[in-house]
């Protein structure tokens, strides 16, 4: 369960991002997250892998408080949340192999069957077969699907992902949209931002407003 409590977020020149935002998330939601460019989501998407923290309020996961974690216990709580964020951008000198595997390295020891997870999130995104390819050589669409198969290598039970199809014409922006439904349908608890909530209505999903950094409407699945 995420649990946000009161969350306030003031930037540096005492500009308000976030005014106070409360809800709760439980395991297995698709939970859809749009608002106005500017009211907050990007902040609000930060807060669970604690890359930005709360001026006042405090962030929850799973009964642990994310909020004030230890710098050294931030690589942990990173480890259990696949990241597809807008500053997420592939290593455009590395393979597709090697950026989906980056994440298996950064934890520290890479697991013994490291690439065959590689392997299996390159098919779980469509991409089986292509990881000896550059990213220079593929079409937005499969290198959002690379960052994607990137986000979920290390199996994580929470994806957050900051407009994974902003960018993206209509036609790769619906693939992109259904793999994060099929994510969910394997249990995985998704939160997504968007511009186009259209993408993702059919599954009814869980729908969140933001407004100026607040939460107008919260549409229960
Ligand atoms: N690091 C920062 N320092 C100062 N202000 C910031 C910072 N990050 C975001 N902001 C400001 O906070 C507000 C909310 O930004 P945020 O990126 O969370 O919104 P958003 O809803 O994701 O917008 P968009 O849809 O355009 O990505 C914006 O006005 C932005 O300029």
């Amino acid at each position: 369960m995420i649990v946000f409590d009161k969350v306030v977020k003031r930037y540096p020149g005492d500009y308000v991002a976030l005014g106070g935002v409360s809800f709760e998330i439980r395991h297995g939601e698709l939970v859809v997250l749009s608002g106005h460019s500017g009211a907050g989501k990007s902040t609000l998407l930060k807060m669970i892998p604690a890359i930005e923290r709360p001026t006042a309020g405090m962030v929850s996961i799973n009964g642990q408080d994310v909020s004030r974690l230890r710098a050294s216990a931030i690589p942990y709580l990173r480890r259990n949340l696949g990241l597809v964020l807008q500053e997420s951008r592939l290593l455009f000198d590395r393979s597709v192999f090697d950026n989906v595997m980056l994440p298996l390295r950064i934890t520290g020891h890479l697991p013994r069957d490291a690439a065959k997870r590689v392997d299996a999130a390159l098919e779980r995104v469509g991409l089986a077969g292509r990881g000896r390819e550059m990213p220079p050589g593929l079409s937005g669409g499969e290198q959002q699907r690379v960052a994607i198969a990137r986000a979920i290598v290390n199996r994580p039970s929470i994806l957050i992902a900051d407009e994974p199809t902003a960018h993206l014409d209509s036609a790769y922006a619906r693939d992109i949209a259904g793999l994060f439904k099929s994510f969910n349908e394997a249990g995985v608890t998704i939160i997504v931002s968007t511009h186009d909530e259209r993408l993702f209505s059919q599954w009814r999903p869980r729908r969140m407003v933001l407004g100026k950094g607040l939460l107008m409407r919260d549409f229960a699945a």
